[in-house]
């Protein structure tokens, strides 16, 4: 039974430095802070309650979280799980309130990521309010380290629905609805988040970004340039703890009768097709 994923939904990191954190999620990366306890600091970026959170702990041991149709989906994808010999834990009510979500359920996967499935993603009355005008329209995919892309991309896309939208190398670009991708699998030897995607509105934003970035002196580790793959814009920074973040716009939606997945090679103009070179070393060995 395919484990059907319907949206990425929300990241937490762990930080040693709760207060450096959350001073960039808000004044620099822009999102609108929410839940607020002494040990974990909420954040929100689209209609959903919640989409990344800072927690004091160990940066090595951070969580991505995907959103499953319903309460009978999440009991199927704990049992296909289990199954395959994963760990399968069940959120208890004061994890499930600090996410904003009715349940979920928590694994680790083959190289060891933390993954949760959740149900239930508590929606705000109320628009954002994000903390710049960085132009963010949501959050939309993340990066993930992998160990193993041959078996973490039949992981995702054999026992769940994701669909290779292009390849880099080894590199998958999965997609689980039509925009070209919500995961990218980076071959590297750990495992977790690699980096976190927000959509902007236009290239002015992703500009605009670049000259704060510059200004505030936080590391560009690649761009402005535009993705061969999916088409967007782009920029990426580093926030704490390494993190990598990214700014994009224009992510091509892909037709799920006519589109064909692609070979790119792993070269730095299958990244950037307007010459920026990565400064992010799994994408340049
Ligand atoms: C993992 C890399 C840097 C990558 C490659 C392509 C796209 C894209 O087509 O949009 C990304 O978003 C990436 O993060
Ligand atoms: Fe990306």
């Amino acid at each position: 039974m395919t484990i059907h994923i319907k949206d990425v939904a929300y990241t937490r990191l762990k930080t040693s430095d709760l207060g450096a954190a959350t001073d960039f999620a808000s004044r620099i990366l822009g999102l609108q802070p929410v839940e607020r306890t002494v040990r974990c600091h909420g954040f929100r970026s689209n209609e959903r309650a919640m989409t990344l959170s800072y927690e004091e702990g160990n940066p090595g041991e951070n969580i991505v979280g995907f959103e499953l149709g319903d309460e009978d989906e999440l009991d199927r994808a704990a049992a296909t799980l289990e199954a395959m010999g994963h760990v399968v834990r069940r959120g208890s009510r004061e994890q499930c309130e600090q996410r904003c979500v009715r349940d979920f359920i928590g694994f680790r996967d083959a190289g060891g990521a933390q993954i949760e499935f959740a149900v239930g993603l508590e929606v705000s009355g109320n628009r954002v309010f994000y903390s710049r005008d960085a132009g963010i329209t949501g959050f939309s995919h993340v990066g993930l380290f992998s160990n193993d892309p041959i078996r973490d991309e039949h992981f995702w896309t054999q026992v769940c629905n994701a669909r290779v939208s292009d390849r880099v190398g080894e590199l998958p670009l999965l997609r689980i609805s039509q925009i070209h991708h919500s995961i990218a699998l980076i071959p590297a030897p750990r495992s977790g988040v690699q980096h976190i995607n927000h959509q902007v509105q236009s290239i002015d934003d992703v500009q605009r970004s670049f000259a704060l970035l510059r200004k505030q002196n936080v590391p560009i580790v690649f761009g402005p340039g535009r993705h061969p793959t999916s088409g967007a814009r782009f920029i990426y920074f580093e926030g704490p703890d390494g993190m990598v973040f990214e700014y994009s716009v224009g992510v091509n939606e892909v037709d799920e009768e006519t589109y064909r997945e692609r070979q790119f090679g792993f070269e730095p103009t299958s990244f950037c097709m307007w010459g920026a070179k990565p400064a992010i070393k799994e994408l340049t060995s």
